[in-house]
Parts: structure tokens; sequence; C-alpha cells
């Protein structure tokens, strides 16, 4: 009779011939990359840049063959006709071209994730390997065919198991990094993660449903499938902080996939950074859909007939400047539809026209084509004509629109009439103040409607030139030299010539505020409003998104409080599908029952999750009755948590949670307990880690939004409540404090 250690040996001969061929590919590429190297700087031009393409295609393979290392293969399935499966992170077949393994995210291997007991077709069993570095750990079954022989047989062996690898997983200490869950998709997250790459898919569910791990699994899911267009216009990430894109930067390059872009809003726009976060009442105003038309009107503003304008003489011809000769300049300049700095040109030459037909119409000869060049320099030179122009039509750079809006009070009522004065005065700020989270959105539609400014747009025009150049200098030399052999194209070519490569379509667009994406992922998407959309959509106008968030959890007070409402408006009724998640993977089932319970009755509408995990005494209550109280009985409830759950190895998180006036003392308090518990060189580690990789973290609920920790000290939620711009928010934010930890939840108030 097989036994459980015979069927971990079996495993480890199919897992060494995976890593086997691994090792035999990576040395392959290797010894191919040093022949194409070794062959030195000579040859022709051509031929060095076929040669460097090559160069760089079989880096770019060796990069991946490396990041594949961790837990190579990670399932079977067994077939009816006794046939196997091997299931891991890339697929492998041997050198007659026998498969080895199957990508999880090939078509075959889907019923590794989606199969059931009532709709399993061909698969009579499921199994999940787990490795140790090299070594085969555990295996565990799950049949699917109850009929076949299977089940005695998994039973005999001790194989036999319902959900342990996920359990494993899940009951894991916490790092600093999230993981991939590619050994453990579950079917309703695996759904998602294989919907089509075409239209928009939102994926609304409760705290720690796996939200974050689908969206970037179906990112890794798009790359694979449609790598020949999303290599090339890249993929973009939004996330809600930048150390929630620390915690989740390992998990796409643990899928084998490196070119994605990751940001926050605050850092979207290459070259201009937030320093500042508004009140939450004035980024609701500024986040309000309205606020495009504010921008547009601002400026309009500076498309106007000036009150003064000019008579010049011109070689003693008197020229007045008419109201007419604006107006005709305007609508031809509105005519081009082209950005404001840009039509600007337009508008002069216009001007500059009438006044020169002016100065003609009264002479009594036909100018000849020298003196009307002349004329022509000279009224354009005019300083008052010039003056006058700047006047009709300004051009401007973003930055300073944005600025002069906000200083002018008047200006601003005059073109948001909708503002009550004291969201006017809330509005305003003095001249040079710091650049905003909120004011982002509204720098980005100002770029849009102005255009470049003219300096920068005459680089614009020579770097078209000279890229139009290059353009046709690749095609001429692979058509001239029959190179490529279909696999260098000329956009390759001409990559290699600027020193890219395809790899580098996320470096080139973070550098290129117009660039258009294949494909974005919005996490934490309940928080973005109206005009953080209208940016996101200018980056991605076929609409492929993947949306993922929790109305229940929404802390911006414009941010989404229905998918409905927000996504028809995006992307209309027809072009996005809804989908839900309902497993909460994170918390214990006590934790997660309570935050839902106080979810409800505090008015919030949350997705009915289920927690799989129970876990004894996940929830504890500290009752205080004075602030000082609270902050010390925090204190060592946090300490005693450290103490539980931080590990020398670096792993173990635990946070605090509290209003933000209570970040310092808290602090203070849970390191001077630490220090009594623990000693001083313990608490030196912990206080001389980086901040996105600290192991006791004292913040806001929304500075946890996305993260998770092992334990959580939740600290005065009344004042949570109290101190949050509105009763919902309040509740959202409690919500989600109560819902960071995987293994124990503490409470403490004051009453
Ligand atoms: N199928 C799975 N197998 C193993 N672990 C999983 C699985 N699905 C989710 N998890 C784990 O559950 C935890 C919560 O997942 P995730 O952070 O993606 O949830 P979320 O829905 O985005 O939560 P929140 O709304 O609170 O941000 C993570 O540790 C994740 O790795």
């Amino acid at each position: 009779m097989s036994t459980y250690s015979s069927q971990l040996q079996e495993e480890q001969g199919a897992v060494d011939r995976a890593y086997g061929r691994l090792d035999d590919l990576r040395t392959q590429t290797r010894s191919r990359l040093d022949a194409v190297r070794a062959t030195g700087s000579h040859g022709s031009p051509t031929q060095r840049t076929e040669r460097d393409s090559f160069a760089s295609l079989y880096e770019d393979r060796l990069t991946q063959l490396r990041a594949v290392e961790d837990r190579l293969v990670f399932g079977r399935l067994d077939h009816r006709d006794s046939s196997r499966q091997y299931i891991g992170r890339i697929g492998l077949s041997n050198e007659s071209h026998e498969p080895i393994l199957t990508d999880w995210r090939a078509e075959a291997a889907r019923p590794f994730y989606e199969a059931t007991a009532s709709n399993h077709g061909t698969i009579t069993m499921r199994r999940h390997i787990g490795l140790s570095f090299r070594t085969v750990v555990s295996v565990e079954d799950e049949v699917l065919d109850l009929n076949s022989s299977q089940v005695e047989r998994a039973a005999n062996q001790g194989t036999l198991a319902g959900e342990g690898a996920l359990l494993a997983s899940l009951s894991s200490s916490r790092t600093s990094k999230m993981t991939d869950i590619v050994s453990t998709i579950q079917a309703e997250q695996d759904r998602i993660i294989r919907s089509d790459l075409g239209h928009a898919v939102v994926v609304q569910g409760g705290p720690g449903t796996g939200k974050t791990a689908v969206a970037l699994h179906r990112a890794a899911y798009l790359l694979y499938t449609h790598r020949s267009v999303l290599e090339r216009s890249g993929v973009l990430i939004i996330g809600p902080s930048s150390s929630f894109l620390r915690y989740i930067d390992q998990v796409l390059p643990s899928l084998g996939e490196t070119g994605v872009l990751s940001r926050t809003i605050s850092n979207l726009i290459p070259g201009v950074t937030a320093k500042a976060t508004d009140a939450p009442h004035v980024a609701r105003l500024k986040g309000d859909s309205r606020m495009a038309s504010v921008i547009a009107s601002a400026v309009r503003t500076r498309e106007r007939v000036p009150s003064d304008l000019p008579v010049v003489s011109i070689d003693g011809v008197t020229v007045p400047m008419l109201k007419v000769d604006i107006q005709q300049a305007l609508s031809d300049a509105h005519r081009t539809r082209q950005p404001h700095n840009k039509a600007r040109e337009t508008f002069a030459s216009s001007v500059l026209q009438s006044l020169l037909n002016r100065y003609t119409n009264q002479l009594n000869y036909s100018p000849e084509p020298d003196e009307l060049s002349r004329v022509r320099s000279l009224i354009r030179m005019n300083n008052k004509i010039r003056k006058t122009i700047n006047l009709a039509w300004l051009p401007m750079e973003p930055l300073w629109l944005l600025d002069n809006l906000w200083s002018h009070p008047a200006l601003l009522s005059r073109l948001a009439p909708w503002l009550t004065p004291t969201d006017i005065e809330s509005l305003t700020k003095p001249k040079g103040s710091p650049i905003t989270t909120s004011d982002i959105a509204l720098i980005d539609e100002a770029m849009e409607l102005l255009g470049p400014d003219p300096h920068q747009m005459d680089q614009q025009t020579a770097q078209a030139a000279r890229r139009a150049e290059e353009h046709q200098f690749a095609r001429d030399t692979l058509a001239q030299n029959g190179i490529g052999n279909g696999l260098i194209n000329s956009q390759m070519l001409l990559d290699n010539i600027n020193g890219l490569d395809s790899q580098d379509a996320s470096e080139r667009a973070s550098e290129d505020r117009e660039w258009v994406f294949g494909h974005i992922v919005v996490d934490e998407a309940q928080e973005l409003t109206a005009m953080d959309w209208r940016m996101l959509i200018r980056r991605c106008p076929s609409r492929s998104f993947t949306i993922v968030g929790d109305i229940a959890q929404t802390s911006a007070l414009g941010g989404t409080r229905s998918w409905t409402k927000t996504m028809n408006q995006l992307f209309g009724e027809d072009g996005w599908d809804l989908n839900e998640l309902t497993i909460d993977y994170r918390n214990p089932q006590e934790v997660s029952e309570l935050a839902s319970t106080v979810a409800r009755s505090e008015g919030l509408h949350i997705s009915t999750v289920k927690a799989v995990r129970a876990v004894n005494n996940s929830v504890q209550r500290i009752q205080t009755t004075t602030e000082e109280a609270c902050i010390n009985a925090a204190g060592h409830a946090g300490a005693d948590l450290a103490q539980e759950f931080i590990h020398a190895d670096g792993s173990g998180r635990i946070a605090l949670i509290c209003t933000q006036e209570l970040i310092t003392s808290l602090r203070d308090s849970v390191m001077a307990q630490y220090r009594k518990l623990a000693g001083e060189k313990a608490t030196q580690i912990v206080t001389n880690q980086e901040d996105w990789d600290k192991q006791i973290v004292v913040t806001s609920a929304q500075g946890t939004k996305g993260l998770e920790f092992d334990a959580v000290v939740l600290v005065d939620p009344e004042r949570i409540a109290e101190n949050a711009p509105s009763r919902l928010v309040g509740a959202s934010d409690i919500y989600v404090a109560m819902t960071r930890p995987t293994q124990r939840l503490v409470i403490v108030e004051t009453t």
C-alpha cells in the first residue's frame, strides 16, 4: 500500500524533473547570451543592432527564468485516462517538446482552480504540492470524481484533505510584503482573473476577500494571454498609498511579470508630485465632476476680446486693431480644436493677417511679397500688438492656472457659481501653496486643455521630426538588408537604436503623461473622485479596466458609495461587469462577524462575507475611563502582541490604529512597554526599521487601507468616529481598522 511518504517521494521525482529543465534552460539561455555578446562590437551597424536585439531578448528570458524559482511546481491534475498534468508558475516542456509543466494561466490549467465535484469534466483529482525550496514537503488531494477509485487511494495514502493548503497559507505570519496566491486561487477568484480584456471588470468584496490578490493575478494573466498588445502599451496599477504599493510590489515579479507601472494618484503625472492633502470636504469639492468645467472656464477666460485695442502706425500707415479681428481670430483658433497653447499660434496669425490686410487695403498699389513679409514682421514685433495678443489669448502653464484659481476667490466664485461662500473660503489658499493630492486631477485636466507650454512645444516638434526620421531609417534598414526573419520588426530595431527594449514600456510610460495604457488596474477604487476617474480614463481610452474595491470602506467624501452610479457614468450600462467576492480569507470568523455587526449597526451597506478560519480568542476588549489610561492600556496590549507575534526573522506584524492626534503618544507608550518586555536590543531592531518594513506600526485607519497585520489594537473607536468628517466615513474607518488582523483584534475603549 502506498504511504504518504512514498507520495512525497513520487512527487519529488516530478518536481526534480521540472527544476532540472529550468536549470537547463537557464544554462542554455545564458550560453546563447554569452555567445551573442562574445561577437564583440564589430560588424555593420545593422548586424550590431540585430545582435543587441537578441541579447536583450535573452536577458529578459533569463530574468523570467530566475524569477520563478520559488514554488515552481504547486499542483497536479489527474485525468480520467490516468494521465497527469503538473501545474506551475511557467510552462515547461522537455527537449522532445513533451509537456512537463503547464503555466497556471494557460487554459489547460483552468480546472486546477475551477473544477468542482459537480463540474469536473475529465478531471478526477486535484493535488496541491507544497515545497520548501526544491523539496516536496506536503501533498494534499481533492478528489473531484467521487465515483473513482481515487477516493479510496487518497484516503489510504493519507493525502486526502480539504482546504489544508489554503488554510496553511492563510495562517502564516505576515511580512511587509504580500505574497502571490497562485497555488490556492479559489474558483470565484479564478473566474474574475480570467475574464476578458476588452471591458471594465468591477470587483466588489468585503475586507480580506482577496480583491487585491485577484487584481494582481489578473494583471499577470492578461499579460500572459495578451502579451503582444500589453507588453508594448503597458499595464498601470493604481493603489491608495506608497506603503500599499510597496506592500504589493513583489507579487507580479514572483509571477514572472516585471513590466508594470505602479502609481498612486499623487504621483501619476510625471514631474508633478503632491506634497500635501486637503481637508476631506475640500478634497470632495475638488473631486466634484463640475470642476472639469471650472478648469475649462478658467482657460476660456484667457481667450477674450480685451477692452482696449491698440492703433499702430506701420510705415506711416495707421492700422487699428478692431474687435472684429479678435472675434475672427478667436473663432479661427477654436475651430482648430487644439489645446489652448497650441491654438494660440492660429489665433496670433489670424490677428496678424487681419492687420496686414487692413494695411494693404490702404495702399494704392499691390505690394511685393518682400514688402509684405517685412510689414508682417513689423506688425508681429510691435509691442502693443504683442501685449494685446497676450491679453486676448494668454499662454499658460497648468500649475500657474490652478494656483491662480485658488488664490483669487472672486475668480473662483465667478467660474463656479455652485460653490457657497464657505466653500470658496475653504478652497482659497495663498499663491505658491503646496500642491495637494486632490489638485493632481485638476492639474491633469488643465494640462489636457492647455497642451504643452510654447517652449516645450518647440522641443516636441523637434522630437517628432527626429522620431519620424528614425522610423524611416529603421524601415529602410530592414527592407534593404532583408534582416529580421520575422523576429525583429522596425519598432524593435528602433527601440534598440534608442536604447529601449520592449520591457521598457513601463519606464517610458512613467515619463510620458500622454501614454495610453493597454489596461489599468485600480485598487481601493472606492476612494477615487469623479475628477480622478477622468484622469484615468484619459490614460486608457479603450476602457479596459480592472477595478477593485469595497463601497463600505469608502473614506473619501467624494468617493464611491454606489458602483452602479459611478460605473454607468464612466462606461455606460453595458460597458462594465460587477463581480462579487464573498469569502473572507484574512480575518478570523469572530473578528469578521463582529466587524460586520458594528458596520451594519452604523448604517453601512456591507457585502456579506464568510470567514474561512476560526481562531480561538481572536477578539479581546479592554475598557478604560480616561485618555491617559486608554493610551497606557493600548501601549501594554501592543507590547504584549508584539512579544507574541513578532519574530526575529522579520516576520510578524502588529498595528495600533488610532486618531491622528494620538499617534505620537501611543507610539511612545507601546515602545516603552515593549522595551520593558523584550529588552533594549529587540526594541532597537523594531525602532530602526524602515517605515514600509516596520513590524510595529502606529497609524490612522486610513493609513492601513489595503494592508494586513497579524494582530491589531484598535484604540478608542468612539474617538475615531467623532473625528471623521461624516458619520458614514467614521463607520467605514472603524470597519477598515477592525478588519486588518489575521489572528487577533484588541479593542481599547474609553467609557
Ligand atoms: N485564494 C487565496 N489563497 C491564499 N490566500 C488568499 C487567497 N485569497 C486571498 N488570500 C489572502 O487573503 C488576504 C486578503 O487578501 P487581499 O488583501 O487581496 O484582500 P482585499 O479584498 O483586497 O482586502 P481589503 O478590502 O481589506 O483591502 C491576503 O493575505 C491574501 O494573500
